[in-house]
């Protein structure tokens, strides 16, 4: 069997002191060394399947079809999928109320956390560039009538919906996605995935991708103007909510969330960040956890817009 390559191992930790706290930086960097599918030893084998294109991960979506958590622990965010369904399933293998309301507390987070540190992420961009925040603030006063935004009038904002995947592309709150599992052996890149390996994602990676991207680092909204890329699961090399059968099911709420929180943010207020802070040094550094944070939590200072 070839298993893709990687770094070395060491006896019993394996490669777990090369990834470290930050695997989304550490295994973008290894991969630039090893390719874009490496081998990492986290104990047990785990495998990293990020740069993988178009093809690859259509073929490899109903291999790796089925959660890490589900199958091993049954208490991961993945596993408090289909909601009332599974939670009824989960009632008839015999699970207490006390597992039952973990879960649905994960489903909770799964939908909280992501929203909230989108929108962050988000503003913070748009304070550190102050040009984006004028044409978003010019996209919204000309096209939204009342104090109140409805949906309909959401679609028609092209610009709001820009800078949105503009944000999801430097910042998905799930840089690794979440950890798949191959429920059989199969060949990827003419390497072998064996049963049971872990496969971690790295889209923080793709999407800072300068081979993808042109000036990757930069947030620049207009490269999502009048393109068909979308974040629906069919464009590779962009799914900050996955693709195929384990994606996101929140998507059009979190979406839709995201659209008129920030939306309402924007028309309504002026921000300005407290003492005289510089926007173009503002810290912008990550924190790794169940969510993607920003490091040091975004502090502004609002006026009213009448
Ligand atoms: C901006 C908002 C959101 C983003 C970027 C996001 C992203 C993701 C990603 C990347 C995954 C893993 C997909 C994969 O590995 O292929 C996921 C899974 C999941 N998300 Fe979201 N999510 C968001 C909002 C939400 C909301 C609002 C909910 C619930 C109301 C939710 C519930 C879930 C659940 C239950 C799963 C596990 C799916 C499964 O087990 O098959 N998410 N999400």
């Amino acid at each position: 069997k070839k298993l893709p390559p990687g770094p070395r191992p060491w006896p019993i930790i394996g490669n777990l002191n090369q990834v470290g706290k930050n695997p989304h930086v550490s295994t973008a960097i290894l991969a630039q060394e090893h390719g874009g599918l490496i081998s990492l030893h986290l104990g047990t084998q785990r495998l990293d399947l990020q740069g993988l294109r178009k093809q690859t991960l259509r073929h490899v979506d109903e291999v790796f079809d089925s959660w890490v958590g589900i199958i091993n622990e049954r208490r991961s965010v993945a596993a408090a999928n289909k909601e009332h369904c599974f939670l009824d399933c989960l009632i008839e293998n015999g699970f207490s109320n006390e597992q039952i309301n973990v879960l649905a507390l994960e489903l909770f987070t799964a939908g909280t956390d992501t929203t909230t540190s989108t929108i962050e992420w988000a503003m913070a961009e748009l304070i550190k560039n102050k040009n984006v925040m004028f044409e978003l603030q010019e996209e919204l006063k000309h096209k939204i009538n009342s104090n109140t935004i409805v949906e309909s009038e959401i679609s028609n904002l092209p610009y709001l919906n820009a800078c949105i995947k503009e944000t999801l592309r430097l910042h998905p709150p799930a840089p690794l996605l979440l950890p798949h599992r191959a429920i059989q052996t199969c060949e990827v890149l003419n390497y072998t995935i064996p049963r049971g390996a872990q496969i971690l994602v790295n889209i923080w990676a793709i999407g800072r991708d300068p081979k993808i991207w042109e000036d990757p680092l930069s947030f620049k909204p207009e490269r999502f103007l009048g393109s068909s890329l979308d974040f629906r699961g069919k464009d590779f090399e962009f799914i900050p909510f996955g693709a195929g059968r384990r994606m996101c099911p929140g998507l059009p709420s979190g979406i839709t969330s995201v659209q008129s929180i920030l939306a309402s943010l924007i028309l309504r207020f002026d921000w300005i960040l407290p003492s005289d802070q510089d926007p173009v040094k503002l810290d912008m550094n990550e924190k790794f956890g169940v969510t993607l944070q920003k490091n040091k939590p975004l502090q502004l200072i609002f006026k009213h817009l009448n």
